[in-house]
């Protein structure tokens, strides 16, 4: 049966905007999420995007007033690499965010990319499951879950045409990528669109076909598996700046109805 999802389009003028929106659409979820419930648990993405987004969170006012105590920080994906590797989406994180932040180490849950990808996912379902308290075939539901965008249109570690798309059942798990010859670490698709809050960061012109494919070309979840975000409370946002939405029909800014 086709779903509704209300997109909300934020357009900013340039990458630096957008890290400063997310920044604050983060800490302002943070905050409701500890009002609401005493703690906010939050998985991030990798990549380049969220680097800028990093460096504004580890500054004022965020440094100083964020309640670090009581985040809770997970990943959408890893690579399969040490987190000394300048490839590690935590290696990156820790270096641009961590080091400079009060995050209580032992609320910093990362992959471990260095672990064989098939024992990695497994730790990590396993520490998702002991850190939320899930019981049986319980989702985890994540305050805010922060997404990119490939311009392949990928999403977490969710590559076109791979066995991921098809994963339901686990919460994390070692997804073959064959056209980047490596194997991930993901959180599967029914995991990221059981969070309260999704929200997409993307920029810059590679990107801005493969966006307007995802939100109004046909459904083809096997080539642009970003479509699978369709968040269960009925509501997606995505951060842009004005190169990756120059093809989308308000490409200023606005809401639609993604239909599929
Ligand atoms: O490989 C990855 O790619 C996507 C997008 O990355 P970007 O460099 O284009 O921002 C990212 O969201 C994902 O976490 C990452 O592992």
């Amino acid at each position: 049966m086709a779903r509704t999802t209300l997109v909300t389009l934020d357009v900013s003028p340039d990458a630096a905007a957008v890290a400063k929106k997310a920044a604050e659409h983060f800490a302002a979820t943070v905050k409701q999420a500890v009002a609401a419930r005493g703690m906010a648990r939050v998985a991030i993405s990798g990549g380049s995007t969220p680097k800028r987004m990093f460096a504004v969170l580890s500054q004022e006012p965020f440094l100083s007033d964020l309640p670090w105590d009581k985040l809770h920080l997970y990943w959408v994906d890893e690579r399969c690499v040490p987190p000394s590797d300048p490839e590690s989406n935590y290696g990156v994180t820790k270096e641009l965010l961590l080091d400079k932040v009060p995050l209580p180490a032992s609320q910093v849950y990362r992959m471990e990319g260095e672990l064989d990808p098939h024992e990695a996912s497994s730790r990590y379902e396993a520490l998702i499951r002991n850190t939320f308290k899930l019981e049986g075939a319980e989702t985890p539901v994540f305050d805010l879950v922060q997404l990119g965008m490939g311009d392949d249109g990928h999403t977490a570690s969710l590559f076109p045409h791979t066995e991921g798309i098809d994963e339901l059942g686990r919460i994390a798990f070692a997804n073959h990528v064959p056209q980047k010859n490596t194997w991930r670490i993901t959180l599967s698709w029914p995991v990221i669109i059981a969070a309260r809050e999704v929200v997409f960061l993307i920029e810059g012109a590679a990107k801005t076909e493969v966006l307007a494919r995802v939100l109004t070309g046909p459904k083809d979840l096997e080539t642009l598996p970003s479509q699978l975000i369709r968040p269960a409370n009925g509501k997606l946002l995505f951060l842009l700046d004005t190169a990756a939405a120059a093809k989308l029909p308000s490409p200023h800014g606005g809401t639609m109805e993604w239909v599929g």
